[in-house]
């Protein structure tokens, strides 16, 4: 509980930590109120059952229970209202935190299974820490320090009362230590499945062609969504079932407390070592106590869920970002060099195993070789979607850690596999790489990419949405406007991860002719899938298990009847193709 006061504190600003204090104060002041009023009650009835009454010492102690009472509200309306004040703040800082840190993240972080986990910590996880100042920390604060004002108490109306008390706020402690680490331990599988559930939600939505086209949506064996949905129910009822048995080994500890501590004080009344109106009082502030306790049981579960809210934004804002330099380098040129370069996910195995290659200022370079290679991975890094484990990546002279992310984007334009549109207008689409690119600019690069042909079919034209993700576009049109973006950038470099997906005719004429627009007077690294590409290049690098294996110009590789030479071979047969270039068969 301190810790996740002390993270919130963290958190907020000066002003904002001033009103948490405050607030704290505040609740910690409602709370031995609470315990006083109830403590008072005992000096009351005393005074009460032992005659001749003495009138001006009741109205003392009844004047003092309701002024405790009245100040105890006061307070209460004052906390409440700055805890939605700091409950305010704690979320625009989480937002903001979140936000900040995610954009310092290597873009490689960004995998789709991170998707689910992330949304939901910034909806359900945000709300959930900004509702601990708001909501949960009064009930905490006044339902540990109003029983401890009243086993504090309690010494004055007996010692014995007041260890047995103490030791039954022991005993109760422990308890309510067993609880958490039930709900803490069941809650982690409970959000780890529930965000894995959210990720197979959204790749399910987003695969519904696929998995319609080959009719297996009812094919067990795919049905990772129904299997995540399965965990995601089992780890919930484990959550529900196995904190229910810790609040009955809560409740049950409390019981037996205040079943031992009224047995004590009757016995000791029975002694005459406490005389009636003690006892009278000890039952009233035991009795009393179980609320504001009874309360803290309840509460501790979600204590506990909103704690491990905290330790996810905390674990997400540990993930290391990309170091950028303080005063970036300047790019001289636009050669790329490798150096020893390995790299592999995470703690996985290695992807890219020691490449060493230069690629010239101007040139045009086709990856080719068998999937899972490393050639993605080989385009990421010079892109700096993430760092190289070892060696060095170099464009214009500098090593990427020396440009930053920020010089690394401005000297490349990507074009990736899975074209992603924006929700807006073609010309949004494409200004997003230009924002101040002038009508004729967008005519001019639509022109080369025979982009006109598709804005001049659409009803609206330049200003024709493209709906989430470009969903209204074709495959071949979305991958067009995405090779006029990068045009429009005008960066020096170019980084192509060619779709693997078949494309009609004309749009696979389209977007040859696009490539070809784009690495005019430029350095062009190509993830080749199409053969057209493929005989285009410069040079191509043959990867094989994260090594180049082979590398030289097309006709040279021919001729070298390695590798490179089958693969081309098997692609001619399997497409039926004759391409009637460079001396091709
Ligand atoms: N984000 C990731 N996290 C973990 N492993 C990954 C990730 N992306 C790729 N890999 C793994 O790295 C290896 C190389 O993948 P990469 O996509 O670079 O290969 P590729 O040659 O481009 O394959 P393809 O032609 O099929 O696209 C594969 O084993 C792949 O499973």
């Amino acid at each position: 509980m301190i810790a996740m006061i002390r993270y919130l504190s963290e958190l907020l600003d000066a002003r904002g930590r001033r009103h948490l204090r405050v607030m704290l104060a505040a609740q910690a002041a409602q709370g031995v109120l609470q315990g006083l009023g109830f403590l008072f009650v005992a000096p009351l009835i005393a005074t009460l059952v032992s005659p001749p009454v003495n009138w001006s010492r009741f109205w003392l102690w009844l004047g003092a229970i309701v002024a405790a009472v009245a100040v105890h509200h006061v307070l209460l309306a004052w906390s409440t209202s700055l805890g939605y004040l700091v409950g305010t703040d704690v979320l625009t800082s989480f937002h903001e935190r979140i936000g900040n840190h995610l954009a310092t993240l290597p873009i490689g972080w960004f995998r789709g299974d991170r998707t689910g986990p992330i949304g939901r910590m910034l909806g359900k996880g945000t709300m959930d820490v900004a509702n601990i100042p708001a909501h949960l920390l009064r009930h905490v604060v006044v339902g540990l320090t109003a029983p401890a004002t009243m086993i504090v108490g309690s010494f004055l109306l007996d010692w014995r009362i007041g260890v047995a008390f103490t030791a039954g706020a022991v005993l109760c402690a422990l308890a309510l230590r067993l609880l958490m680490v039930i709900v803490r331990r069941n809650d982690d599988d409970y959000e780890h499945d529930i965000g894995v559930t959210a990720s197979r939600i959204i790749e399910y939505a987003r695969q519904q062609p696929t998995l319609r086209a080959y009719g297996v949506l009812d094919r067990p064996e795919l049905g990772t969504l129904e299997d995540s949905l399965v965990r995601q129910q089992g780890s919930q009822s484990r959550l529900t079932i196995r904190g229910a048995w810790g609040l009955i080994a809560f409740f049950g500890t409390l019981q037996l407390v205040v079943t031992a501590v009224i047995a004590l004080a009757v016995a000791l009344t029975l002694q005459s070592a406490i005389t009636v109106p003690v006892m009278i009082g000890v039952l009233i502030v035991t009795l009393r106590m179980l609320d504001p306790i009874s309360q803290l049981g309840e509460l501790a579960g979600h204590v506990q869920v909103n704690a491990d809210a905290i330790g996810r934004v905390r674990a997400l804002l540990a993930v290391p970002p990309l170091p950028e330099p303080v005063s970036p380098a300047e790019p001289a040129g636009s050669d790329i060099e490798l150096r020893g370069v390995r790299f592999g996910y995470d703690d996985g195995p290695v992807v890219i195993d020691g490449i060493d290659v230069t690629i010239p200022s101007g040139s045009f370079t086709a990856v080719v070789g068998p999937s899972g290679a490393g050639k993605s991975t080989l385009l990421k890094l010079v892109g700096r979607f993430f760092d190289a484990d070892e060696g060095t990546i170099s464009v214009g002279g500098h090593d990427v850690r020396e440009l930053g992310s920020a010089g690394v984007s401005r000297l490349t334009a990507q074009v990736f596999q899975d074209v992603y549109l924006f929700e807006g207008t073609i010309a949004d689409n494409l200004r997003m790489a230009a924002p101040d690119a002038s009508d004729a600019d967008l005519d001019r690069v639509a022109r080369v990419t025979r982009l006109d042909e598709v804005v001049e079919r659409l009803p609206d034209g330049w200003h024709t949405r493209v709906g989430e993700g470009g969903s209204t576009l074709s495959g071949g049109e979305r991958q067009r406007v995405s090779i006029a973006r990068a045009l429009l950038k005008d960066a020096p470099i170019v980084l192509l991860d060619e779709a693997t997906a078949a494309l009609d005719p004309a749009n696979e004429a389209a977007v040859a002719d696009a490539i070809a627009e784009l690495a005019r007077d430029r350095t062009v690294i190509v993830v080749a899938h199409r053969l057209s590409t493929v005989v285009a290049a410069d040079r191509i690098l043959v990867l094989d298990r994260g090594r180049i294996t082979e590398h030289g110009d097309h006709d040279a590789l021919l001729a070298a009847g390695g590798t490179y030479a089958r693969f081309w071979n098997e692609r001619v047969r399997a497409r039926g193709w004759q391409l009637a270039t460079k001396g091709t068969p």
